[in-house]
């Protein structure tokens, strides 16, 4: 089958490393552009580094994306253009700036995922059962760890699992978070999603989903390693994604579970 031609935005950052890395060492792909916030006289895997313009995608398949919202939606419309897939793992998003990811699936396909990892989007499919098996006596919270660089907060997998839960009540996300704290040793639970986001050292990632009764506590909880566990799910969604008419798609939907 013919290559696929790859873009990584944010090559230089700890995800775009991570991807040069991973797709170098994936047949499935050629990578052919690498993209960064200025100009850079850089050279890596033989690409001249540039920034996000309609020439320097115009002979990509698939732009992966791990960087901030703002370049996000700036890709995003060169890649609704040009037609181009995309495929987002940065988070951080307004609810204005999901809107318009909204906006430009329309046009092009595109895979959104705040974690690309299979053992989180498990994670959120078991939070669901859990939240949809626990009557109203238990209230819910989600802890979470990263590195000291990361700057969102809460991160986009606490939010993919507090929408886990409210999936599970059958209830709009919006309308149950909570408070959201930031390096709380503790965090109470509430009539509401609360938060608590420790960043520290370099942790790659910790997620827990706690529910209480006061009588016994339920834990669910996931600890990443490695990015190669993202880039590889970056990876397989970009290849997923080649078949796919213009659309707004999550790894759930590659992974299946419904
Ligand atoms: N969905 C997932 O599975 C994962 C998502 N992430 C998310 O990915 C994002 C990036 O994370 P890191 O790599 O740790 O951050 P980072 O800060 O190390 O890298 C971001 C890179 O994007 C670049 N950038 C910024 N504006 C740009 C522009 N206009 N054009 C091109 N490049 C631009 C920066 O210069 C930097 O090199 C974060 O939002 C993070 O939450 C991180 C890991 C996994
Ligand atoms: O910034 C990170 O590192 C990560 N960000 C994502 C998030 O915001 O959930 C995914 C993963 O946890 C690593």
């Amino acid at each position: 089958m013919k290559k696929i031609n790859l873009a990584i935005s944010g090559c230089l950052g700890r995800m775009g490393k991570q991807l040069i890395k991973s797709s170098k060492s994936n047949n499935n792909f050629k990578l052919v552009a690498l993209t960064e916030s200025k100009p850079l006289n850089k050279k890596i895997a033989g690409i001249k580094l540039s920034q996000n313009t309609d020439q320097t995608f115009e002979n990509t398949d698939v732009i992966i994306d791990f960087t901030v919202p703002k370049c996000t939606l700036e890709i995003l419309k060169i890649a609704s253009k040009l037609k181009k897939k995309v495929v987002i793992g940065t988070t951080g998003f307004s609810q204005k700036e999901e809107n318009s990811i909204k906006k430009y699936s329309k046009q092009i396909s595109i895979l959104k995922a705040g974690n690309m990892s299979l053992g989180v989007n498990l994670l959120m499919y078991l939070t669901e059962i859990a939240s949809k098996s626990l009557n109203d006596e238990y209230l819910s919270k989600i802890f979470e760890a990263h590195h000291k660089h990361k700057k969102d907060y809460p991160s986009g997998t606490a939010l993919m699992l507090g929408k886990g839960i409210a999936n599970g009540k059958d209830k709009k996300f919006y309308s149950v978070i909570g408070k959201k704290f930031l390096n709380k040793k503790n965090f109470p639970y509430g009539e509401k999603i609360n938060f608590n986001s420790i960043r520290k050292g370099e942790v790659v990632g910790e997620h827990e989903v706690l529910f209480s009764s006061g009588k016994e506590i339920i834990k669910l909880n996931h600890e990443a390693f490695d990015r190669a566990l993202y880039s590889d799910g970056a990876l397989s969604a970009a290849i997923w994604l080649r078949t796919k008419k213009p659309g707004l798609y999550s790894m759930r939907d590659l992974l299946n579970f419904k």
